[in-house]
């Protein structure tokens, strides 16, 4: 089977009209997407997406833009390549679509270039899921040590996870693999739910979610802070109040603080008890995140961190220097399943639980089965290592992830109560193909959803803005600039 071609859509949802997704740093997120398809000479279809948060996705009229173009200028090295040959040597593969020798300058392996190889990898293996007719945890599980190492790209690596270590690690942990496949079938993976706490959210509308969330069965919730250190020691003791001493909390600042104003504010914050204080400031400060570890021991606190995080390589750095006590994987931010394998069996050296993270669009469906295959496959650890759940549009997947007493319902085909009760669930691969009505309507800018909040004048219609750059510097409109513009807006 060849890669005939692909297709790249923006997709956004406007999550910022009610605030969900809304955090100390990023308060008025609109949960969005490029999503991709990938195109075969057969019938089989690959589907995947990155997540964003809104403007960056775009091809507007004249900035052609970050992420969708990112992913376009990756085409060339997947359409017209023999299927079987990539996943035949899948780590070679990846390593060609993150270190291709003239774009890697846009990165490497970081920011938009990054989040575009996730893409395109991810539907890579939605497409080796459906061929199988599995789910990917479920694919991922029946693979061998030896196969699953030939996913991983291990360059830069070599002095925190050999090949060889790497393979240690997947052996000693094949025997087991049928009683924990067992296990997290009934019971479901332990997740959180962030849904209650977004920072936007006033005191009523937290009490209410928490008190929906427990009776949903949810013993596990994460809060945002940082923006007002009163404000914060309001909410979580209105929380502590609802929740009780038993169930656990999570805080998450999102990247607002400096290093010491971080320590000194988690300190104020101890008496209600978090597990972990989630990126406590720059994502790309290792010793940072070190000094804040060290400095929160005795509190009994954690360092958690990983939506941000670029690569691999920064995983391993957190590692080494202590400063990350739950290892939040990302399943775009990363390029893709094959470098989280890495980060997952590096996770599993260092002794660090995996958290994934999944406050976004897709992302809940998709760390559902990086979880599920960490458990059975590299960690066997179900004590420490919880998902985030955010309840928010997964009415838009085909297959969306479901959640049942505050775990994840592993995403099965073959279970036929549940295909009877509920055809949706039955979809192998990765679970983010989206329902074709939901890529129509919320297609930005055209899609008849934004025509009518354009209407509204909810949101501002980018068809109607002038590019500021023509705005602020109209002379360096050149002859070739004119061309363009009168090409682009005709
Ligand atoms: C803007 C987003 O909703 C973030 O706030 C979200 O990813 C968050 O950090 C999380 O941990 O879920
Ligand atoms: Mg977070």
């Amino acid at each position: 089977m060849r890669i005939r071609g692909i297709s790249v859509r923006d997709i956004r949802f406007p999550t910022s009209l009610r605030l969900d997704g809304s955090d100390a740093q990023h308060v008025d997120p609109d949960y969005s997407c490029a999503y991709v398809v990938l195109f075969t000479d057969s019938e089989a279809k690959g589907f995947g997406l990155s997540f964003t948060i809104g403007r960056g996705t775009e091809i507007g009229k004249l900035f052609i833009a970050p992420l969708v173009q990112a992913i376009r200028s990756l085409a060339h090295l997947v359409v017209g390549q023999d299927f079987e040959a990539i996943v035949k040597d899948f780590g070679a593969f990846s390593r060609r679509l993150t270190n291709d020798s003239q774009l890697r300058w846009l990165g490497p392996e970081k920011g938009v270039l990054h989040l575009a190889a996730s893409a395109v990898v991810n539907a890579v293996w939605d497409l080796w899921g459906r061929t199988q007719n599995k789910p990917i945890w479920k694919l991922l599980t029946d693979l061998t040590p030896e196969e699953l190492v030939s996913c991983v790209d291990f360059t830069y690596l070599e002095d925190a996870l050999t090949k060889e270590e790497a393979l240690e690690i997947l052996r000693s942990m094949v025997p087991g693999k049928d009683k924990r496949e067992e296990e997290i079938r009934s019971s479901g993976y332990p997740c959180y739910t962030t849904s209650s706490g977004w920072i936007g959210y006033d005191e009523d509308k937290i009490r209410n979610n928490l008190l929906i969330s427990m009776q949903a069965g949810f013993s596990k919730f994460k809060i945002k802070v940082g923006q007002d250190l009163e404000k914060d020691k309001k909410r979580l003791r209105l929380v502590r109040s609802i929740i009780g001493d038993n169930r656990q909390l999570m805080i998450d600042a999102n990247q607002v603080w400096e290093v010491d104003q971080a320590i000194n504010w988690v300190k104020e914050l101890a008496e209600f008890k978090p597990v972990w204080i989630e990126e406590p400031t720059s994502p790309d400060d290792i010793l940072g995140h070190a000094k804040v570890a060290q400095a929160l021991k005795d509190t009994g606190i954690g360092v958690a961190t990983g939506e941000h995080c670029h690569n691999r390589v920064m995983f391993k750095q957190l590692f080494k220097s202590g400063g990350m006590q739950y290892c939040q994987i990302d399943a775009c931010r990363v390029g893709g399943i094959n470098e989280n394998i890495a980060v997952m069996l590096m996770a599993k050296k260092f002794g660090v639980p995996v958290c994934p993270h999944a406050g976004g669009i897709g992302l809940c469906e998709m760390i559902q089965h990086l979880a599920i295959f960490n458990f059975i496959c590299i960690s066997g650890d179900l004590k420490h290592s919880v998902a985030e759940y955010a309840d928010h549009l997964h009415e838009h997947f085909i297959q969306p992830a479901r959640i049942k007493h505050g775990c994840y319902i592993v995403p099965d085909v073959s279970d036929m109560m549940r295909i009877l009760n509920n055809l949706r669930n039955f979809a192998p691969g990765y679970s983010v193909e989206m329902i074709g009505s939901s890529l129509i309507n919320y297609e930005y800018p055209l899609g008849p959803k934004w025509r009518e909040m354009f209407d509204k004048k909810l949101y501002e219609d980018p068809s109607k803005q002038v590019p500021p750059y023509v705005e602020h510097r109209p002379e360096t409109r050149s002859s070739h600039f004119q061309r363009f513009h009168s090409i682009q807006t005709s």
